[in-house]
């Protein structure tokens, strides 16, 4: 029987919000930017990834609001994306896919398509859902899944001050593989190389639609954008196929290399960030959600290239 989940998930995304031709069926909300990645050689005891050694690469970035509507106000959307294309010397590229929330809302694609039915009982207009109350409804469904969605629901509260200010994270595990072929688990997790101490949000009131590429704009007017990545180590009893397990905050973190912001770009092509695209010297760890992102995402690709209006 073939396997129809991430065209149903795709289907649901669009009668969430509405279907938005020639855009990603989330995230649609985006910009794209020019980078450098400067890793400083601290992963090459677990890594031959090419863009993890010691020479920097060029990277294509796109920071993202998370609904499926462009037109999306920067301020009501729970969490923000970031996506890289890192560029190898041969001219493939490895992808991370990133949001601000450290870890998603279940490990099964099934409970997810359940999930966002659940979160589309709850629309106010055509275009809108009251999040507050579709996640009100998921806690007492999904008991097991309070930590996380209490963590969505913070990000609801306030918005961000800035794309710059933000931390992210890939979420799921991955392998880093060595020369010796030896393997070894990891979380990647990227930090504003400027973080500010003090309040990191701000009101919506007063702000426009588009304030967060706005911000991003003129801060690259006066100079560059910067986040450093570290890589967290798993120990043995850590999952590496559950997306919504932390890990410990006490597990070894290194600081491997820095991303370097230059200008908004406006790529021609249709890029599609697809998170299982990690290249040489990285595997995949057996995470449902993650190889169900890579099926489902390209459903999306695949029907917004199809349609009139293209968007890279
Ligand atoms: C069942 C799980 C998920 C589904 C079905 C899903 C679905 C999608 C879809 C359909 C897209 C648009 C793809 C395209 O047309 O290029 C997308 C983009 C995105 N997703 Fe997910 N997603 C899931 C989980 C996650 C998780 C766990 C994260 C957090 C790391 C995440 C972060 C993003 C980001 C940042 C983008 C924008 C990519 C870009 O910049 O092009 N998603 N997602």
């Amino acid at each position: 029987m073939s396997n129809t989940l991430p065209q149903d998930a795709i289907n649901t995304l669009e009668q969430l919000q509405g279907k938005f031709p020639g855009n990603r069926r989330a995230h649609a909300k985006g910009e794209f930017y020019e980078a450098v990645f400067t890793p400083n050689g601290k992963a090459i005891p677990y890594t031959t990834a090419p863009h993890l050694q010691s020479e920097p690469v060029t990277a294509t970035v796109r920071f993202s609001n998370s609904p499926p509507d462009p037109t999306a106000a920067d301020f009501l959307s729970p969490a923000k994306g970031m996506s890289i294309h890192f560029h190898q010397p041969d001219g493939s590229t490895s992808h991370q896919v990133c949001t601000t929330i450290p870890m998603f809302i279940t490990k099964d694609p099934k409970t997810f398509i359940e999930m966002l039915k659940i979160l589309g009982s709850h629309k106010t207009g055509v275009h809108s859902i009251d999040l507050g109350l579709g996640i009100v409804q998921l806690l007492t469904t999904f008991p097991e899944h309070k930590k996380t969605l209490l963590a969505l629901k913070e990000q609801l509260k306030q918005p961000p001050i800035s794309y710059a200010a933000l931390h992210y994270y890939p979420i799921h595990a991955f392998y880093l593989v060595n020369a010796e072929g030896k393997r070894q688990a990891i979380k990647y997790e990227w930090r504003p190389l400027k973080e500010k101490k003090s309040s990191s949000f701000l009101s919506s009131i007063n702000l426009s639609t588009n304030y967060l590429s706005e911000d991003l704009e003129k801060r690259l007017d006066k100079g560059t954008v910067s986040f450093e990545l570290f890589i967290r180590l798993a120990e043995d009893t850590d999952a590496t196929d559950d997306p919504t397990d932390t890990w410990p905050t006490d597990r070894q973190k290194i600081l491997i290399g820095q991303l370097t912001i230059n200008k908004k770009i406006f790529p021609t092509e249709s890029l599609l960030f697809d998170p299982t695209n990690v290249g040489k010297g990285i595997e995949l760890p057996d995470d449902p959600i993650l190889h169900f992102r890579h099926e489902s995402y390209a459903v999306s690709y695949d029907r917004r290239n199809k349609e009139n209006k293209k968007t890279p």
